[in-house]
Protein backbone atom coordinates (compact mmCIF):
# COMPACT_ATOMS: atom_id res chain seq x y z
CA UNK A 1 0.00 0.00 0.00
CA UNK A 2 1.30 3.43 -0.83
CA UNK A 3 1.57 6.36 1.56
CA UNK A 4 0.75 10.01 1.01
CA UNK A 5 1.52 13.10 3.08
CA UNK A 6 -0.41 16.35 2.82
CA UNK A 7 2.11 18.72 4.32
CA UNK A 8 2.10 22.20 5.82
CA UNK A 9 -1.60 23.04 5.54
CA UNK A 10 -4.32 24.16 7.93
CA UNK A 11 -6.69 21.28 8.64
CA UNK A 12 -10.26 22.52 8.89
CA UNK A 13 -12.91 20.30 10.46
CA UNK A 14 -16.41 21.25 11.59
CA UNK A 15 -14.98 21.45 15.10
CA UNK A 16 -12.23 23.92 14.30
CA UNK A 17 -8.82 24.35 12.67
CA UNK A 18 -5.36 23.00 13.44
CA UNK A 19 -1.97 23.26 11.72
CA UNK A 20 -1.08 19.67 10.86
CA UNK A 21 0.36 17.33 8.27
CA UNK A 22 -2.04 14.56 7.27
CA UNK A 23 -0.52 11.12 6.80
CA UNK A 24 -2.36 8.60 4.65
CA UNK A 25 -1.62 4.90 4.37
CA UNK A 26 -3.51 3.17 1.56
CA UNK A 27 -7.12 4.38 1.67
CA UNK A 28 -7.15 5.75 5.22
CA UNK A 29 -5.88 8.70 7.22
CA UNK A 30 -3.49 7.29 9.83
CA UNK A 31 -2.16 10.39 11.62
CA UNK A 32 -2.39 14.14 12.03
CA UNK A 33 1.05 15.47 12.87
CA UNK A 34 1.47 18.88 14.46
CA UNK A 35 4.42 20.93 13.13
CA UNK A 36 7.60 19.57 14.73
CA UNK A 37 5.91 16.39 15.97
CA UNK A 38 8.65 13.72 15.97
CA UNK A 39 6.61 10.96 17.62
CA UNK A 40 6.68 8.85 14.46
CA UNK A 41 10.32 9.77 13.70
CA UNK A 42 11.11 11.44 10.35
CA UNK A 43 7.98 10.95 8.22
CA UNK A 44 8.37 10.13 4.56
CA UNK A 45 5.72 9.11 2.07
CA UNK A 46 5.50 7.88 -1.52
CA UNK A 47 3.67 11.06 -2.49
CA UNK A 48 4.02 14.42 -0.76
CA UNK A 49 1.56 17.23 -1.45
CA UNK A 50 2.55 20.71 -0.37
CA UNK A 51 -0.44 22.45 1.25
CA UNK A 52 1.42 25.45 2.65
CA UNK A 53 -0.94 28.41 2.97
CA UNK A 54 -3.93 26.25 2.07
CA UNK A 55 -6.86 24.60 3.80
CA UNK A 56 -6.98 20.82 4.13
CA UNK A 57 -10.62 19.79 4.40
CA UNK A 58 -12.70 16.59 4.25
CA UNK A 59 -13.97 15.85 0.75
CA UNK A 60 -17.36 17.30 -0.12
CA UNK A 61 -20.45 15.11 0.15
CA UNK A 62 -23.28 16.08 -2.19
CA UNK A 63 -26.33 14.28 -0.81
CA UNK A 64 -28.78 15.21 -3.56
CA UNK A 65 -27.93 14.45 -7.19
CA UNK A 66 -29.84 13.09 -10.19
CA UNK A 67 -27.57 11.51 -12.79
CA UNK A 68 -29.53 10.36 -15.85
CA UNK A 69 -32.88 11.12 -14.18
CA UNK A 70 -35.80 10.48 -16.55
CA UNK A 71 -37.79 13.72 -16.58
CA UNK A 72 -40.15 15.41 -19.00
CA UNK A 73 -39.48 13.02 -21.87
CA UNK A 74 -35.69 13.21 -21.61
CA UNK A 75 -32.87 12.31 -19.21
CA UNK A 76 -30.60 14.47 -17.06
CA UNK A 77 -27.55 15.04 -19.24
CA UNK A 78 -24.79 13.93 -16.84
CA UNK A 79 -24.00 10.23 -16.70
CA UNK A 80 -22.49 8.83 -13.53
CA UNK A 81 -19.12 9.11 -15.26
CA UNK A 82 -19.38 12.74 -16.37
CA UNK A 83 -21.20 13.90 -13.24
CA UNK A 84 -18.81 12.31 -10.75
CA UNK A 85 -15.79 13.52 -12.73
CA UNK A 86 -17.15 17.06 -12.48
CA UNK A 87 -17.76 16.42 -8.76
CA UNK A 88 -14.08 15.54 -8.28
CA UNK A 89 -13.00 18.70 -10.09
CA UNK A 90 -15.08 20.66 -7.59
CA UNK A 91 -13.81 18.93 -4.43
CA UNK A 92 -16.72 16.54 -3.95
CA UNK A 93 -15.65 12.98 -3.17
CA UNK A 94 -19.02 11.36 -2.39
CA UNK A 95 -22.46 11.73 -3.86
CA UNK A 96 -25.83 10.30 -2.89
CA UNK A 97 -28.00 9.93 -5.97
CA UNK A 98 -31.67 8.98 -6.19
CA UNK A 99 -32.57 5.53 -7.51
CA UNK A 100 -35.93 5.85 -9.24
CA UNK A 101 -39.09 3.78 -8.87
CA UNK A 102 -41.88 5.09 -11.08
CA UNK A 103 -45.54 4.25 -10.62
CA UNK A 104 -46.22 0.74 -11.93
CA UNK A 105 -42.57 -0.34 -11.62
CA UNK A 106 -41.04 -2.53 -8.92
CA UNK A 107 -38.75 -0.80 -6.41
CA UNK A 108 -36.25 -3.66 -6.73
CA UNK A 109 -36.06 -3.16 -10.50
CA UNK A 110 -35.56 0.58 -10.18
CA UNK A 111 -32.76 0.04 -7.68
CA UNK A 112 -31.10 -2.67 -9.77
CA UNK A 113 -31.20 -0.34 -12.77
CA UNK A 114 -29.52 2.42 -10.78
CA UNK A 115 -26.75 0.02 -9.73
CA UNK A 116 -26.26 -0.84 -13.42
CA UNK A 117 -26.00 2.83 -14.37
CA UNK A 118 -23.55 3.73 -11.59
CA UNK A 119 -21.52 0.55 -11.07
CA UNK A 120 -18.02 0.79 -12.58
CA UNK A 121 -18.72 4.29 -13.88
CA UNK A 122 -18.12 6.59 -10.93
CA UNK A 123 -14.98 8.61 -10.27
CA UNK A 124 -15.99 9.22 -6.64
CA UNK A 125 -17.87 7.15 -4.06
CA UNK A 126 -21.64 7.00 -4.41
CA UNK A 127 -24.67 5.96 -2.40
CA UNK A 128 -28.38 5.97 -3.14
CA UNK A 129 -31.61 7.23 -1.68
CA UNK A 130 -34.69 5.49 -3.09
CA UNK A 131 -37.43 7.46 -4.85
CA UNK A 132 -40.79 5.84 -4.21
CA UNK A 133 -42.86 7.16 -7.09
CA UNK A 134 -45.84 4.92 -6.48
CA UNK A 135 -46.78 4.04 -2.91
CA UNK A 136 -48.83 0.82 -2.87
CA UNK A 137 -48.79 -2.55 -1.10
CA UNK A 138 -45.91 -3.81 -3.21
CA UNK A 139 -43.65 -0.78 -2.82
CA UNK A 140 -44.36 -0.56 0.91
CA UNK A 141 -43.26 -4.19 1.22
CA UNK A 142 -40.17 -3.49 -0.89
CA UNK A 143 -39.14 -0.69 1.48
CA UNK A 144 -38.39 -3.44 4.00
CA UNK A 145 -35.30 -4.50 2.00
CA UNK A 146 -33.75 -1.05 1.69
CA UNK A 147 -31.76 -1.02 4.93
CA UNK A 148 -30.06 -4.32 4.00
CA UNK A 149 -29.17 -2.71 0.67
CA UNK A 150 -27.43 0.14 2.50
CA UNK A 151 -30.19 2.62 1.63
CA UNK A 152 -31.51 4.35 4.72
CA UNK A 153 -33.49 7.21 3.20
CA UNK A 154 -36.20 7.51 0.55
CA UNK A 155 -37.91 10.39 -1.25
CA UNK A 156 -41.58 11.16 -1.80
CA UNK A 157 -43.04 13.90 -3.99
CA UNK A 158 -45.98 16.14 -3.11
CA UNK A 159 -45.35 17.67 -6.57
CA UNK A 160 -45.46 16.34 -10.15
CA UNK A 161 -48.95 14.72 -10.34
CA UNK A 162 -48.96 11.80 -12.75
CA UNK A 163 -45.19 11.39 -12.52
CA UNK A 164 -43.76 10.86 -9.01
CA UNK A 165 -46.64 12.35 -6.96
CA UNK A 166 -47.96 10.82 -3.72
CA UNK A 167 -51.22 11.95 -2.13
CA UNK A 168 -51.62 12.42 1.63
CA UNK A 169 -52.92 8.89 2.17
CA UNK A 170 -49.88 7.44 0.40
CA UNK A 171 -47.53 9.72 2.33
CA UNK A 172 -49.10 8.68 5.62
CA UNK A 173 -48.67 5.00 4.82
CA UNK A 174 -45.08 5.42 3.64
CA UNK A 175 -44.18 7.39 6.76
CA UNK A 176 -45.71 4.72 8.99
CA UNK A 177 -43.52 2.16 7.24
CA UNK A 178 -40.47 4.44 7.47
CA UNK A 179 -41.00 4.86 11.20
CA UNK A 180 -41.12 1.07 11.61
CA UNK A 181 -37.90 0.60 9.59
CA UNK A 182 -35.93 3.65 10.79
CA UNK A 183 -35.75 5.20 7.31
CA UNK A 184 -35.51 8.95 6.80
CA UNK A 185 -38.35 10.39 4.71
CA UNK A 186 -37.10 13.01 2.25
CA UNK A 187 -39.89 15.19 0.91
CA UNK A 188 -40.30 17.33 -2.18
CA UNK A 189 -42.73 19.71 -0.51
CA UNK A 190 -44.82 21.64 -3.04
CA UNK A 191 -48.58 21.38 -3.57
CA UNK A 192 -48.42 19.76 -7.02
CA UNK A 193 -52.16 19.59 -7.89
CA UNK A 194 -52.71 23.29 -7.06
CA UNK A 195 -49.55 24.28 -8.96
CA UNK A 196 -50.79 22.41 -12.03
CA UNK A 197 -54.04 24.42 -11.99
CA UNK A 198 -52.16 27.71 -11.71
CA UNK A 199 -49.70 26.68 -14.44
CA UNK A 200 -52.54 25.70 -16.80
CA UNK A 201 -54.31 29.04 -16.19
CA UNK A 202 -51.10 30.96 -16.95
CA UNK A 203 -50.33 28.97 -20.10
CA UNK A 204 -53.91 29.22 -21.39
CA UNK A 205 -53.78 33.00 -21.00
CA UNK A 206 -50.64 33.14 -23.17
CA UNK A 207 -48.10 33.44 -20.37
CA UNK A 208 -45.88 30.60 -21.59
CA UNK A 209 -42.34 31.99 -20.97
CA UNK A 210 -40.01 30.29 -18.41
CA UNK A 211 -40.60 33.12 -15.92
CA UNK A 212 -44.15 31.86 -15.32
CA UNK A 213 -42.74 28.60 -13.95
CA UNK A 214 -41.78 30.69 -10.91
CA UNK A 215 -45.16 32.40 -10.74
CA UNK A 216 -47.12 29.14 -10.84
CA UNK A 217 -44.95 27.60 -8.13
CA UNK A 218 -45.78 30.32 -5.61
CA UNK A 219 -44.20 30.32 -2.15
CA UNK A 220 -47.60 29.55 -0.61
CA UNK A 221 -47.45 26.19 -2.42
CA UNK A 222 -44.15 25.40 -0.70
CA UNK A 223 -45.15 26.68 2.72
CA UNK A 224 -48.42 24.76 2.71
CA UNK A 225 -46.85 21.48 1.62
CA UNK A 226 -43.99 21.86 4.09
CA UNK A 227 -46.46 22.32 6.93
CA UNK A 228 -48.54 19.35 5.79
CA UNK A 229 -45.47 17.13 5.58
CA UNK A 230 -44.40 18.22 9.05
CA UNK A 231 -47.81 17.35 10.53
CA UNK A 232 -47.86 13.93 8.85
CA UNK A 233 -44.36 13.29 10.15
CA UNK A 234 -45.39 14.42 13.62
CA UNK A 235 -48.39 12.09 13.61
CA UNK A 236 -46.37 9.09 12.44
CA UNK A 237 -43.22 10.01 14.42
CA UNK A 238 -41.21 9.53 11.23
CA UNK A 239 -38.17 11.85 10.94
CA UNK A 240 -38.54 14.23 8.02
CA UNK A 241 -36.06 15.95 5.71
CA UNK A 242 -37.44 18.62 3.38
CA UNK A 243 -35.36 18.82 0.21
CA UNK A 244 -34.41 21.83 -1.95
CA UNK A 245 -36.12 24.57 0.08
CA UNK A 246 -36.33 28.07 -1.40
CA UNK A 247 -39.23 29.92 0.29
CA UNK A 248 -38.56 31.84 3.47
CA UNK A 249 -42.04 30.97 4.74
CA UNK A 250 -41.31 27.26 4.32
CA UNK A 251 -38.07 27.64 6.30
CA UNK A 252 -40.14 29.32 9.02
CA UNK A 253 -42.24 26.16 9.14
CA UNK A 254 -39.12 24.02 9.63
CA UNK A 255 -37.84 26.41 12.30
CA UNK A 256 -41.20 26.24 14.08
CA UNK A 257 -41.18 22.44 13.98
CA UNK A 258 -37.61 22.23 15.27
CA UNK A 259 -38.38 24.69 18.07
CA UNK A 260 -41.19 22.33 19.07
CA UNK A 261 -38.62 19.51 19.23
CA UNK A 262 -39.77 17.69 16.11
CA UNK A 263 -37.32 15.62 14.06
CA UNK A 264 -37.46 17.84 11.00
CA UNK A 265 -34.52 18.92 8.86
CA UNK A 266 -34.18 21.34 5.96
CA UNK A 267 -31.98 21.39 2.88
CA UNK A 268 -31.39 24.28 0.53
CA UNK A 269 -29.21 24.46 -2.59
CA UNK A 270 -26.66 26.95 -3.98
CA UNK A 271 -29.19 28.19 -6.55
CA UNK A 272 -31.50 29.38 -3.77
CA UNK A 273 -28.63 31.24 -2.10
CA UNK A 274 -27.41 33.11 -5.19
CA UNK A 275 -29.90 33.03 -8.10
CA UNK A 276 -33.25 34.80 -8.26
CA UNK A 277 -36.61 35.04 -9.98
CA UNK A 278 -35.78 38.59 -11.07
CA UNK A 279 -32.20 38.19 -12.31
CA UNK A 280 -32.15 34.68 -13.77
CA UNK A 281 -35.57 33.11 -14.31
CA UNK A 282 -36.82 36.35 -15.83
CA UNK A 283 -33.70 36.78 -18.03
CA UNK A 284 -34.16 37.82 -21.66
CA UNK A 285 -30.70 38.65 -22.81
CA UNK A 286 -28.90 36.09 -24.91
CA UNK A 287 -29.10 33.95 -28.04
CA UNK A 288 -32.11 32.16 -26.53
CA UNK A 289 -34.05 35.42 -26.29
CA UNK A 290 -37.19 35.20 -24.16
CA UNK A 291 -36.38 31.58 -23.52
CA UNK A 292 -33.04 32.11 -21.72
CA UNK A 293 -34.77 31.80 -18.34
CA UNK A 294 -35.23 28.08 -19.11
CA UNK A 295 -31.66 27.55 -17.90
CA UNK A 296 -32.95 28.25 -14.41
CA UNK A 297 -36.22 26.32 -14.46
CA UNK A 298 -36.06 24.04 -11.44
CA UNK A 299 -38.40 23.02 -8.64
CA UNK A 300 -38.81 24.44 -6.13
CA UNK A 301 -38.31 27.56 -8.28
CA UNK A 302 -35.86 30.42 -7.94
CA UNK A 303 -37.55 33.05 -5.79
CA UNK A 304 -37.67 36.79 -5.45
CA UNK A 305 -34.57 38.40 -3.99
CA UNK A 306 -36.60 41.54 -3.31
CA UNK A 307 -38.97 39.55 -1.11
CA UNK A 308 -36.02 38.34 0.97
CA UNK A 309 -36.03 34.63 0.13
CA UNK A 310 -32.29 34.45 -0.64
CA UNK A 311 -31.26 36.21 2.55
CA UNK A 312 -33.59 33.94 4.49
CA UNK A 313 -31.72 30.88 3.17
CA UNK A 314 -28.37 32.27 4.35
CA UNK A 315 -29.91 33.17 7.67
CA UNK A 316 -31.34 29.65 8.02
CA UNK A 317 -27.84 28.25 7.51
CA UNK A 318 -26.42 30.52 10.20
CA UNK A 319 -29.14 29.71 12.74
CA UNK A 320 -29.19 26.01 11.84
CA UNK A 321 -32.88 26.17 10.92
CA UNK A 322 -31.46 24.76 7.68
CA UNK A 323 -28.85 22.06 8.15
CA UNK A 324 -27.90 21.01 4.65
CA UNK A 325 -26.79 22.40 1.30
CA UNK A 326 -26.92 19.91 -1.57
CA UNK A 327 -26.97 20.74 -5.25
CA UNK A 328 -30.05 18.86 -6.50
CA UNK A 329 -27.76 18.45 -9.51
CA UNK A 330 -30.10 17.72 -12.42
CA UNK A 331 -28.61 19.17 -15.61
CA UNK A 332 -30.35 19.50 -18.96
CA UNK A 333 -28.85 21.04 -22.09
CA UNK A 334 -30.66 23.94 -23.73
CA UNK A 335 -30.42 22.29 -27.15
CA UNK A 336 -33.00 19.49 -27.54
CA UNK A 337 -33.78 19.34 -23.81
CA UNK A 338 -34.83 22.64 -22.22
CA UNK A 339 -36.17 23.62 -25.66
CA UNK A 340 -38.84 20.93 -25.32
CA UNK A 341 -40.67 23.71 -23.50
CA UNK A 342 -40.04 26.46 -26.04
CA UNK A 343 -43.74 27.16 -26.43
CA UNK A 344 -44.91 26.25 -22.94
CA UNK A 345 -42.89 26.47 -19.72
CA UNK A 346 -44.70 23.37 -18.39
CA UNK A 347 -42.71 21.20 -20.81
CA UNK A 348 -39.27 22.50 -19.78
CA UNK A 349 -37.39 19.71 -17.94
CA UNK A 350 -36.81 20.87 -14.36
CA UNK A 351 -33.27 21.09 -13.09
CA UNK A 352 -29.98 22.96 -12.72
CA UNK A 353 -26.43 21.57 -12.84
CA UNK A 354 -24.13 22.59 -9.97
CA UNK A 355 -22.31 19.50 -8.72
CA UNK A 356 -18.92 21.02 -9.56
CA UNK A 357 -19.51 24.32 -7.81
CA UNK A 358 -21.04 23.62 -4.39
CA UNK A 359 -17.75 23.67 -2.43
CA UNK A 360 -16.66 26.89 -4.17
CA UNK A 361 -20.01 28.64 -3.95
CA UNK A 362 -20.24 27.98 -0.23
CA UNK A 363 -16.64 29.06 0.27
CA UNK A 364 -17.63 32.38 -1.27
CA UNK A 365 -20.10 32.61 1.63
CA UNK A 366 -17.09 32.51 3.97
CA UNK A 367 -15.32 35.24 2.00
CA UNK A 368 -18.47 37.36 2.01
CA UNK A 369 -18.82 37.00 5.80
CA UNK A 370 -22.03 34.96 5.67
CA UNK A 371 -20.76 31.74 7.30
CA UNK A 372 -17.66 30.74 9.24
CA UNK A 373 -14.86 28.53 7.94
CA UNK A 374 -15.90 25.62 10.16
CA UNK A 375 -19.56 26.03 9.21
CA UNK A 376 -18.42 25.78 5.56
CA UNK A 377 -16.83 22.40 6.24
CA UNK A 378 -19.83 21.32 8.28
CA UNK A 379 -22.16 22.18 5.39
CA UNK A 380 -20.13 20.71 2.55
CA UNK A 381 -19.09 17.51 4.31
CA UNK A 382 -19.70 16.84 8.01
CA UNK A 383 -23.45 17.29 8.28
CA UNK A 384 -24.22 15.28 5.12
CA UNK A 385 -22.07 12.48 6.56
CA UNK A 386 -23.90 12.57 9.89
CA UNK A 387 -27.34 12.95 8.34
CA UNK A 388 -26.92 10.03 5.95
CA UNK A 389 -25.05 7.41 7.95
CA UNK A 390 -21.49 8.00 6.76
CA UNK A 391 -19.87 9.91 9.60
CA UNK A 392 -16.46 8.68 10.78
CA UNK A 393 -15.77 7.08 7.42
CA UNK A 394 -16.49 10.39 5.71
CA UNK A 395 -17.02 14.02 6.75
CA UNK A 396 -13.93 14.50 8.92
CA UNK A 397 -10.14 14.62 8.76
CA UNK A 398 -9.13 12.26 11.53
CA UNK A 399 -7.18 8.99 11.91
CA UNK A 400 -9.28 6.04 10.78
CA UNK A 401 -11.39 8.06 8.32
CA UNK A 402 -11.29 7.48 4.58
CA UNK A 403 -8.58 9.66 3.04
CA UNK A 404 -11.08 11.86 1.19
CA UNK A 405 -9.15 15.11 1.31
CA UNK A 406 -9.35 18.41 -0.53
CA UNK A 407 -6.56 20.99 -0.59
CA UNK A 408 -8.33 24.32 -0.97
CA UNK A 409 -6.42 27.49 -1.86
CA UNK A 410 -7.96 30.62 -0.28
CA UNK A 411 -5.66 32.73 -2.46
CA UNK A 412 -6.69 30.94 -5.64
CA UNK A 413 -9.46 31.99 -7.99
CA UNK A 414 -12.17 30.18 -9.93
CA UNK A 415 -14.01 31.66 -12.90
CA UNK A 416 -17.11 29.58 -13.52
CA UNK A 417 -18.73 29.06 -16.87
CA UNK A 418 -18.15 27.88 -20.41
CA UNK A 419 -16.92 31.18 -21.89
CA UNK A 420 -13.29 32.14 -22.61
CA UNK A 421 -11.04 31.54 -19.56
CA UNK A 422 -13.80 29.86 -17.59
CA UNK A 423 -14.25 26.23 -16.68
CA UNK A 424 -16.75 23.58 -15.96
CA UNK A 425 -16.73 19.85 -16.64
CA UNK A 426 -20.42 18.98 -16.40
CA UNK A 427 -22.13 17.65 -19.52
CA UNK A 428 -24.06 20.82 -20.30
CA UNK A 429 -24.07 23.26 -23.21
CA UNK A 430 -24.43 26.20 -20.84
CA UNK A 431 -23.70 27.06 -17.23
CA UNK A 432 -26.35 28.27 -14.81
CA UNK A 433 -23.41 29.94 -13.05
CA UNK A 434 -21.82 31.72 -16.03
CA UNK A 435 -19.74 34.66 -14.85
CA UNK A 436 -19.57 33.72 -11.18
CA UNK A 437 -16.15 34.52 -9.68
CA UNK A 438 -14.96 32.62 -6.61
CA UNK A 439 -12.18 33.88 -4.34
CA UNK A 440 -10.79 30.41 -3.77
CA UNK A 441 -9.86 27.27 -5.67
CA UNK A 442 -9.93 23.49 -5.34
CA UNK A 443 -6.26 22.59 -5.93
CA UNK A 444 -6.17 18.89 -5.08
CA UNK A 445 -8.93 16.29 -4.65
CA UNK A 446 -8.07 12.94 -3.06
CA UNK A 447 -10.51 10.05 -2.72
CA UNK A 448 -9.58 7.13 -0.45
CA UNK A 449 -5.90 7.95 -0.86
CA UNK A 450 -6.02 8.27 -4.65
CA UNK A 451 -5.31 11.67 -6.19
CA UNK A 452 -8.18 12.50 -8.55
CA UNK A 453 -7.36 16.11 -9.36
CA UNK A 454 -4.01 17.92 -9.06
CA UNK A 455 -1.92 20.36 -11.11
CA UNK A 456 -5.02 21.40 -13.05
CA UNK A 457 -5.47 17.87 -14.39
CA UNK A 458 -7.95 15.09 -13.83
CA UNK A 459 -5.96 11.99 -12.81
CA UNK A 460 -8.85 9.79 -11.65
CA UNK A 461 -10.60 6.93 -13.37
CA UNK A 462 -14.18 5.92 -13.81
CA UNK A 463 -14.69 2.87 -11.65
CA UNK A 464 -12.61 4.18 -8.74
CA UNK A 465 -15.84 5.18 -6.97
CA UNK A 466 -17.34 2.52 -4.71
CA UNK A 467 -20.93 2.02 -3.62
CA UNK A 468 -21.52 3.38 -0.11
CA UNK A 469 -23.70 1.14 2.01
CA UNK A 470 -25.04 3.57 4.57
CA UNK A 471 -25.90 3.01 8.24
CA UNK A 472 -29.16 3.86 9.94
CA UNK A 473 -29.00 7.14 11.84
CA UNK A 474 -30.97 8.12 14.91
CA UNK A 475 -31.93 11.62 13.70
CA UNK A 476 -31.61 13.16 17.10
CA UNK A 477 -28.89 15.54 15.83
N1 LIG B 1 -35.47 19.86 -8.67
C1 LIG B 1 -35.57 19.81 -9.98
O1 LIG B 1 -35.91 20.82 -10.57
N2 LIG B 1 -35.32 18.67 -10.66
C2 LIG B 1 -34.95 17.43 -10.12
C3 LIG B 1 -36.09 16.64 -9.59
C4 LIG B 1 -36.43 17.03 -8.19
O2 LIG B 1 -35.57 16.97 -7.30
O3 LIG B 1 -37.55 17.41 -7.94
ZN1 LIG C 1 -37.63 17.34 -5.83
ZN1 LIG D 1 -33.90 16.53 -6.61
Amino acid sequence: MSTLLVKGGTVVNATGTVEADVLVDGERIVALLAPGDQSLGPVTADTVIDATGKYVIPGGIDAHTHMQLPFGGTFASDTFETGTTAAAWGGTTSIIDFAVQKYGERVEDGLAHWHELAGGNCAVDYGFHQIIGGVDEESLKAMENLVDEGITSYKLFMAYPGVFYSDDAQILRAMQKARELGLLTMMHAENGPAIDVLAAQLAESGRTAPYYHGIARAWQMEEEATHRAIMLSDLTEAPLYIVHMSAKQAVEQVAWARDKGKNVFGETCPQYLYLSLEKQLGARSDEWGDFEGAKWVCSTPLRSEEEGHLDAMWQGLRTNDLQMVSTDHCPFCMKDQKTLGKDDFRAIPNGIGSIEHRVDLLYQGVVDGRISLSRWVELISTTPARMFGLYGRKGVIQPGADADIVVYDPNGHTSIGIGEGRTHHMNMDHSAWEGFEIDGHVDVTISRGTVLVADGEFKGTKGHGQFLKRDLTQYLV
